[in-house]
């Protein structure tokens, strides 16, 4: 992935702020008002201080001002910074303004504090609401955008992957994204206003010790900056330990039959442990590096507040500046400046934290679909002639090792097809090529001539109907779970999907009936009940193309007859490719297909190749035996 800076990934992250940029403006809004009013509240510090306790009166009394300009003789060109200071302070006349309207007595100085604390009340709490809108907006958008992006990866993705890594991702490192965008926006955006606003304030009041703030900045800066580097280091690595920690804890509450089993409870206990200890001590190297950072900028600070406060008491001393002056100097570098910068540098730490966070979710938006659509391709609306294999070999390691070699194989529309071989002779991975899990590594699979990959995916895996080896339901209704088969279907159509693969009496039978939610994978429900459901799903989806992958391998024999029944019924017509160890369910199929070692090594049908002295006849006969023995 190309790799971007502090202000590129910012940059990136705060993209996915665009449509809500009235949002960020009303916000923004929002702080500069908040500010504002912050800054003429301490503005009024002087006014109380020199006109009303020094100059002991409750009337506009000008104080004779002590300025390092009264000793200056009157035909002297004022130097170019007074201009300058004249100038800025012209701008803000309406502060004296309000200064004189308003400072009269301590009574109209708290009124005028009065007026401010509704405009501080409303200011703070929408510049807080609409920070929080966006921020959890953006949060919501990058997650729902992960998954979009995430789901149509092929299945070797997923498989290729551990998934308590994707899981951590989607979790952790979101959630570490959306304390970034909190530090984006409570103290990269606020901060700065803060800290201009003060600034303001402390040249108002005295722009000799101001210059000093401004140059004792870069000894305030270069340890966060440095320590900002490590943040993002150890913040990775232990994000990348927090994601070892959710595979393992994952995999070990679904596999938590075997555990038992096996009694292997203190050996994964161990293993979680390690796990665990190892994110424990990269946790503590970030730690670390944060309070470097923490208590440096403390040192810093305190020192130059020590050094503020000799300077000031030099200035006052020297009647260069008021009371009052400095008063107000000290609390806005106080309250705006300092706490202004330490939330910045702490923000700035927050941030690198977050950025180890933002990298991960973005690596995920940085992998292509390996699987997409052809630009010229094709919806399919139906299936007209049928599926043909032309010279396919696949392989799942780029190559290495083929799975499955030179298959030529035509299945005509409304034929059913049993495909029958030796475990890992590759039936399995030759029918996941149809809905295109994986793609050939060469030749082509093609539905009506048309290969498969010019077809669209989604039109593709409408025509398809897939019940397989391993069952899988949601945790949710037993209604839901039938109903992923076809989205809208009626409440009869469900019941009559479920009756045909003999699961409506056991439903109705349960005391919440279809609402019944099935539990943790599944494992409320006896093997045979989950295959019959998703049997169910497969009947309701009425597919023209029928896929099943050991469908009845775990039905008992009565209910495997009652199922064999429903899936001739629903077959009736349909172009189905039936994948079989149990050779008795298989005899009436049009086809037999003998699979070894990735090649075809036989076909035609029951009768056909039992005349044969075969690969088929020789497992048929074994499994006979295995029958009768
Ligand atoms: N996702 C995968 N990644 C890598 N290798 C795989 C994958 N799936 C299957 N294989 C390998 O491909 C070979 C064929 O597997 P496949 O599941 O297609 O066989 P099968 O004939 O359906 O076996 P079974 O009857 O036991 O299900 C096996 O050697 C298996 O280990």
């Amino acid at each position: 992935m190309k790799k971007s800076g502090l202000f590129g990934e910012c940059a990136r992250l705060l993209l996915f702020a665009k449509p809500y940029w009235k949002y960020v403006a009303l916000a923004i809004f929002s702080m500069v008002i908040y500010t504002s009013a912050n800054g003429i509240q301490i503005s009024l510090i002087k006014p109380i201080v020199d006109k009303l306790l020094l100059g002991n009166t409750n009337t506009i009394v000008a104080l004779p001002k002590i300025d390092i300009d009264q000793d200056a003789p009157s035909h002297k060109k004022p130097s170019l910074v007074k201009q300058f200071k004249k100038q800025v302070f012209h701008k803000f006349s309406f502060i004296e303004k309000l200064q004189r309207l308003a400072t009269n007595s301590f009574t109209s100085i708290g009124v005028t504090m009065a007026i401010f604390a509704p405009i501080i009340f409303l200011s703070c709490y929408f510049q807080q609401y609409f920070r929080n809108l966006v921020m959890w907006a953006v949060v919501v958008d990058i997650r729902n955008k992960v998954c979009d992006h995430l789901l149509p990866q092929p299945l070797s993705f997923f498989e290729n992957r551990k998934s308590g890594d994707l899981l951590s991702r989607l979790t952790n490192d979101i959630a570490v994204t959306q304390s970034g965008l909190t530090v984006l926006f409570d103290d990269i955006l606020l901060q700065p206003l803060k800290l201009i606003c003060g600034l303001t304030l402390a040249f108002y009041f005295s722009w000799k010790l101001s210059l000093l703030i401004l140059i004792a900045f870069p000894a305030i800066f270069i340890p966060v900056l440095v320590m900002g580097k490590k943040i993002k280091k150890h913040g990775k690595s232990s994000l990348r330990h927090l994601s070892d920690l959710t595979d393992a804890l994952r995999e070990m509450f679904a596999g938590i039959r075997i555990v038992k089993a096996f009694k292997m409870e203190a050996e994964e206990s161990r293993e979680i442990h390690e796990i665990s200890n190892r994110f424990f001590m990269k946790r503590m190297k970030l730690a670390k590096a944060k309070a470097i950072n923490t208590s440096t900028s403390e040192f810093v600070y305190t020192l130059g507040l020590a050094i503020l406060i000799i300077l000031g008491g030099y200035v006052i001393m020297s009647k260069k500046i008021t009371p009052g002056e400095l008063g107000g100097f000290i609390t806005a570098i106080g309250f705006m400046v300092i706490t202004t910068i330490k939330k910045l540098a702490k923000g700035y730490a927050s941030l690198q934290e977050s950025l180890a966070g933002v990298n991960r979710v973005f690596e995920l938006f940085a992998i292509e679909p390996a699987i997409k659509d052809h630009p010229e391709a094709v919806a399919l609306k139906n299936i007209h002639e049928g599926i043909s294999f032309d010279d396919v070999s696949f392989s799942y390691d780029n190559g290495k090792d083929y799975i499955l070699k030179d298959i030529n194989l035509t299945i005509s529309k409304g034929e059913i097809v049993a495909i029958v071989g030796k475990s890992g002779a590759g039936k399995s991975t030759l029918i996941n090529l149809i809905p295109r899990f994986y793609d050939p590594v060469k030749g082509s699979v093609k539905i009506d001539k048309i290969d498969i990959r010019k077809i669209k995916h989604e039109s593709l895996l409408a025509q398809i109907a897939i019940v397989s080896q391993q069952t899988f339901l949601f945790n949710r209704s037993l209604r839901e779970n039938i109903l992923y088969g076809r989205k809208g279907a009626s409440d009869e159509e469900i019941y009559s999907a479920a009756k045909s693969a003999n699961i409506h009496d056991y439903i109705i039978d349960l005391p919440k009936g279809y609402d019944t939610v099935v539990g943790e994978l599944g494992l409320k429900l006896s093997g045979g009940q989950r295959q019959r459901i998703a049997i169910a799903r497969a009947i309701l989806k009425n597919a023209p193309i029928l896929l099943l992958d050991e469908a009845t391998s775990s039905l008992d024999y009565e209910s495997e007859k009652l199922v064999q029944d429903a899936l001739n019924n629903l077959i009736t017509g349909k172009t189905t490719i039936i994948v079989a160890h149990r050779l008795s369910t298989i005899l009436h199929c049009d086809r037999i297909i003998v699979m070894k070692n990735g090649c075809i090594v036989e076909a035609g049908s029951h009768k056909s190749l039992m005349s044969e002295e075969g690969e088929y006849k020789r497992v048929y006969q074994l499994h006979s035996d295995t029958l009768q023995a």
